[in-house]
């Protein structure tokens, strides 16, 4: 028997927009009283002259650039870049695209409709796991011609990324391999008739390497940094640079948790470029950055299980490297799995395991540090 989440994916919200219908209780998954909160002050998510990094020798402002870079990296987990090489008209193109899409007629649109279980095409998140809340949000996965252009802008941020770590620049577009995945992903997020209970992407983070996103005028994104949520600011030549799992266990940036809110009155699109490295590749964190001082957490060709020292956080996560990446975190009391792990069970796995950097863990509303390089079972 179809579930009820399969039953509301096989609709698009922007149908159950257009019909007037008040969101399932599958949508509804926000604290009203959270939504209420004032709004943080906007965040200093940097922003990255990456035209600044691309020459060689570095000047002393870009030496700085790279410090900048590297620290919005290990503590937001993602900057904002400038200057990357794509011009601002085919970024512009790209978004009027996107917004004609999903403004299409509905038979239009369904002629690229997935099945719900499905990843590419159109559709909504493929289901859930059980206990998981629906997002009011449809998308449209696999698009080839702006793929090509992010693969130039992969180029650029993975050896600026390599040079902010002191580390030769080619070493992260080698660790991430020749046949690296791009895949593009269109996000629409409708009108929503009650944004304070809904979320339009519930808070995760990418099982991605890293992920590019384009952002249209409408603000929506937001990114999970102590405990408090900040909204990403829309820059109309900006590309979001966010890391995901695996790039938090190959250096010692930060995979941030994300959401999307949305608004009553205005819809929002975006383009996501998720970024991972080539198929069966194994990962691990760069040669460059272990060394006695600093140990790695694990070794390459093994399977862990990463287990922390404290009560709480006893209970492990396998870690697979052929299978990245079983990651999962509580905020508060509930458990979002990430984007490859949602295999894992609510309440079986309840914490974020991280497997190298400084992080922060977010267990039951506590903060855990761990530090670079140290076990982490002495947290
Ligand atoms: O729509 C956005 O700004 C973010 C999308 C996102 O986080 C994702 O697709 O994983
Ligand atoms: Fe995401």
């Amino acid at each position: 028997m179809a579930s009820l989440a399969n039953v509301l994916l096989s609709r698009r919200v922007q149908e159950m927009v257009l019909n007037g219908e008040e969101p399932e209780s599958l949508y509804i998954c926000r604290d009203e009283k959270e939504a209420a909160n004032v709004p943080s002050p906007l965040p200093p998510i940097p922003v990255i002259d990456l035209n600044l990094l691309s020459y060689s020798p570095l000047t002393s402002k870009a030496e700085e650039e790279l410090q900048k870079l590297k620290s919005a990296l290990c503590s937001w987990g993602c900057f904002q870049a400038i200057n990357h090489g794509i011009p601002s008209c085919f970024l512009d193109e790209f978004r009027q695209v996107t917004r004609e899409f999903f403004q299409q007629p509905m038979e239009e649109k369904q002629k690229y409709s997935k099945g719900v279980e499905e990843v590419e095409g159109y559709g909504g998140d493929p289901t859930p796991e059980e206990g998981q809340f629906l997002d009011w949000q449809d998308r449209l996965e696999d698009l080839e011609n702006y793929t090509c252009k992010m693969r130039m802008v992969t180029e650029i941020v993975s050896k600026s990324m390599a040079k902010s770590l002191g580390l030769e620049e080619n070493c992260l577009v080698d660790e991430f391999g020749e046949r690296a995945a791009l895949q593009a992903r269109l996000n629409y997020y409708p009108c929503c008739p009650r944004p304070e209970i809904v979320l339009g992407l519930k808070p995760h983070a990418d099982g991605t390497g890293y992920t590019i996103i384009l952002q249209d005028e409408v603000e929506g994104l937001q990114i999970l940094q102590n405990q408090h949520w900040f909204t990403v600011p829309t820059l109309p030549d900006a590309l979001l640079i966010l890391m995901g799992d695996q790039m938090e266990i190959m250096t010692i940036f930060k995979s941030p948790v994300h959401r999307v809110v949305n608004h009553m009155e205005k819809e929002r699109t975006s383009i996501a470029v998720f970024y991972t490295p080539q198929k069966h590749k194994e990962i691990g964190p760069l040669d460059g950055l272990v060394n006695e001082g600093t140990p790695p957490l694990f070794n390459k060709d093994e399977t862990i299980e990463l287990h922390g020292g404290t009560r709480n956080v006893r209970r492990g996560v396998e870690l697979k490297q052929a299978t990245p990446l079983a990651i999962t975190l509580a905020t508060g009391e509930r458990l979002y799995s990430t984007a490859k792990s949602k295999n894992l069970k609510r309440g079986k796995h309840d914490f974020r395991v991280i497997a190298m950097g400084e992080s922060d863990m977010v267990l039951d509303g506590q903060r855990i540090i761990l530090k670079t390089g140290q076990p982490s079972a002495t947290v």
